[in-house]
């Protein structure tokens, strides 16, 4: 979806309830945003929808510590909300971090109503606006965009810092994930690049950082010490639910195995068959196994079996080879009948 170009902005400075103009792309959610003069964060308020939370629990491993970690994950964005503040100074580049950020949204289901756009003059300004939706209790998280370029006097320093630090206490402030997608470049060349060019498109990437960043801040809350409306019906973790989770983080780890050195080389051959190297989207290195390649190195993985009367079960074998990166350990009776 291509982002409008901003149209008006305001920036009520009234205590209790102000108003934001947004960008004027139709889908998104109502042009303008009031806010309650008795704000919840959205995360905090969030007990009613605690359940929908399912982070992924990595077991770390012993020399890690082997403490849990909550991670957010990006499949279930289901009625996630999002604010986005987008700085019109530098609006070419703006507008693609924000274009973005929006095809981003959309990738992981991120409905078009439960986002909202508000236009600001500066990355100068977005910390206001951010802490503002931030504690209107809207919104899960806050996105924030903007593009600092560096012109021949140190005003950049302070533009830049003010904005770093600003979105730093908004989020603090308003107790959501408050994301810094504000470039700080040293010309328009680096900034393009950053904006969809050759580095990618930091807009996109701050969108994926929001949906995570939100979901990890929920399951701090619904895990530890939030309050009773946060815990009730909350999510403890069963084994079953830590062995699924395992898996899932098996998977992910799995792209990662594949690159030790030795594991390439014993499958160089079908290397290029097997392992995609570039993101499809964001044009950096991304390693990602495809299935077809999964049947063809399991066939190598078992062929020292073959010999062996007993019956390999695929899926069982698969997992204990690569959920060791994870700790994950396969009961013995998922690999044979009896
Ligand atoms: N030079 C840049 C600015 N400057 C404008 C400030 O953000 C602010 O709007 C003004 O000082 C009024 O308070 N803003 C950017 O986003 N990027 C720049 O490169
Ligand atoms: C970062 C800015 O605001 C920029 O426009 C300032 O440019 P200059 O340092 O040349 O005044």
């Amino acid at each position: 979806m291509a982002a409008a170009p901003a149209t008006t902005s305001s920036l009520a400075a009234r205590p209790s309830s102000s108003s934001f103009s947004r960008l004027s792309d139709a889908p998104l959610r109502a042009a303008t945003v009031s806010f309650p003069s008795s704000p919840r964060p959205a995360a905090l308020a969030a007990g009613a929808r605690a359940s929908r939370f399912s982070p992924v629990v990595v077991a770390a491993s012993a020399a890690a510590g082997g403490h849990q970690r909550l991670m957010g994950s990006l499949t279930n964005t289901q009625g996630l909300r999002f604010g986005v503040v987008v700085a019109r100074f530098n609006e070419i580049v703006t507008n693609l971090l924000l274009q973005g950020a929006l095809e981003t949204f959309e990738r992981y289901s991120v409905k078009k109503e439960n986002i909202t756009v508000v236009s600001v003059p500066g990355s100068f300004e977005i910390p206001v606006a951010a802490q503002k939706l931030g504690k209107s209790g809207k919104f899960d998280a806050i996105l924030c965009i903007g593009a600092v370029i560096r012109g021949d006097t140190t005003h950049y320093d302070a533009v830049a810092n003010s904005a770093a630090s600003g979105v730093l206490s908004a989020g603090l402030s308003a107790e959501i994930p408050c994301i810094f997608g504000v470039l700080t470049c040293d010309d328009m060349d680096q900034a393009l690049n950053r904006a969809g060019g050759k580095a990618g498109n930091k807009g996109a990437e701050a969108a994926l950082t929001a949906e995570g960043g939100y979901l990890a801040l929920e399951g701090v809350y619904s895990n530890h010490g939030g309050s009773q409306e946060q815990t009730e019906g909350g999510d403890n973790f069963d084994d079953a639910d830590i062995v699924r989770s395992r898996a899932v983080a098996a998977i992910f780890i799995f792209t990662i195995t594949m690159l030790s050195t030795a594991f390439l080389t014993r499958f160089q051959c079908y290397t290029f068959r097997v392992i995609s190297l570039e993101h499809p989207h964001f044009s950096r290195p991304w390693f990602t196994l495809h299935p077809c390649g999964t049947s063809d190195c399991m066939k190598l993985l078992l062929e020292g079996m073959q010999d062996k009367d007993q019956q390999v079960r695929y899926l069982p074998a698969w997992l204990s080879v690569v959920g060791q990166a994870v700790g994950l350990k396969i009961p013995l009776e998922l690999h044979c009948d009896s």
